[in-house]
């Protein structure tokens, strides 16, 4: 560390059970963030099996416990992302590591969220002090525990002019507004790539619909499209966020593959135009990162039923695989710099929350 700037390292394995990614950047933490490395390593077969098995009992329990499989799997998980580290740094050094961990299961409604992966034997593994359980605090303090990543938006956003919306897409979606002086709203809009994934897995064995061309091939069923956007929870307004099994197939059962990849396609960019009517103003431009971005037929699609500019991030100069990775790590250096990382405007924390805890190798 030297005058405030911190080399952080920031490790996400996110809900599409896909990989670690892992970034390094530069940061005090507030407006400076320099991207210095990044890579993603996908997890095995045998991990992604583990992670399922744990997820099924995770989402049975009334609040989080030791359990065998998920024990095994918290084992497995941290001794992959230590790997991880070390592959990013190769040899070079870091202040501090921002571990967010495996969401086996999303509770706020219950007062928990689950992160699986052990910050401190990953601490004594790399020598390197880590922040890990982001989310915890928040969720103590009435918060929804995410999104988290809003306050890393607001980071990269601060040169651009407003109002803008970012959104992710992942397995489960979110959208943060960044509007006049500073105002910030974020929440889960539903789930993004998660129901696709899943439809083109079952008939299938793929693991996702690449570029969107099983969508372009089918047709959208608007009546079928229209019974799952009348669900009470999109009319819910901010805070809120998702399980990434909150929704299932059940609607889009009946219909040819191409047709159900098409409307769960199409399912997906209504649920973003039904987020943004939750916003103050209509953001003037949508920048969009995770994995969806590079669903061409979704890009089209959110273009058209949202009627706002749709752009991938890369278009304003910022890394749509890192960006999660890269958010932990500035927020892991917000905790050490006793900066909050959640606020009522994105979380529904009653004040800005300090989150995450600091564990020493
Ligand atoms: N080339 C592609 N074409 C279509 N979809 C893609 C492509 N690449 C990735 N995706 C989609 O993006 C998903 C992964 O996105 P991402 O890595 O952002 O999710 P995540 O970080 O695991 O999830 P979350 O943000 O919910 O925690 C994949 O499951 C897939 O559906
Ligand atoms: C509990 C959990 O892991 N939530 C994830 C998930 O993936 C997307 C969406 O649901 C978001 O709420 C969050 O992740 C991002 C990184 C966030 O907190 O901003």
């Amino acid at each position: 560390m030297s005058s405030g700037l911190y080399r952080a390292v920031g490790l996400m394995s996110g809900t599409s059970m896909d990989g670690i990614d892992a970034a390094l950047i530069e940061t005090d933490g507030e407006g400076h963030v320099r991207p210095l490395g990044f890579l993603s390593v996908p997890y095995g077969e045998d991990t992604r099996k583990k992670l399922r098995a744990s997820i099924e009992r995770a989402l049975g329990v009334d609040a989080p416990g030791a359990d065998p499989v998920i024990d095994d799997a918290a084992r497995e998980i941290t001794a992959l992302h230590a790997e991880a580290v070390r592959a990013l740094l190769d040899g070079a050094s870091a202040d501090v590591v921002g571990f967010h961990g495996q969401t086996i299961a999303h509770r706020p409604e219950r007062g928990w969220t689950w992160q699986i992966g052990d910050g401190a034997v990953l601490a004594r593994a790399l020598g390197i002090p880590v922040v890990a359980d982001l989310r915890s605090a928040d969720v103590a303090a009435g918060g929804q525990g995410a999104p988290l990543l809003p306050v890393y938006h607001r980071a990269l956003a601060s040169a651009l002019g407003g109002p803008i919306a970012v959104l992710n897409l992942g397995g489960v979606g979110n959208v943060t507004f960044l509007g006049a002086d500073d105002q910030m709203i974020a929440f889960d809009t539903g789930p993004a790539n998660a129901l696709i994934d899943d439809w083109v897995l079952a008939a299938r064995g793929l693991s996702h619909d690449a570029g969107g061309a099983i969508a372009a091939s089918g047709h959208v069923h608007e009546d079928v499209l229209a019974r799952m956007t009348t669900l009470d929870w999109f009319d819910v307004p901010p805070p809120k966020s998702l399980d990434r099994h909150d929704f299932s197939l059940n609607a889009v059962s009946g219909l040819s593959f191409e047709d159900g990849a098409a409307t769960l396609t199409a399912f997906t960019a209504e649920t973003v135009r039904l987020a943004l009517a939750h916003l103050p103003v209509p953001p003037a431009r949508l920048l969009v990162t995770g994995g969806g971005r590079h669903n061409a037929t979704l890009m089209r699609m959110l273009a058209e039923r949202t009627g706002v500019p749709t752009d991938p991030v890369e278009a304003v100069g910022w890394r749509g695989d890192a960006m999660e990775a890269e958010g932990f790590a500035y927020m892991a250096v917000r905790r050490l710099c006793g900066l909050p990382i959640s606020f009522p405007g994105t979380t529904g924390v009653p004040a800005p929350t300090v989150g995450g805890v600091i564990i020493q190798p």
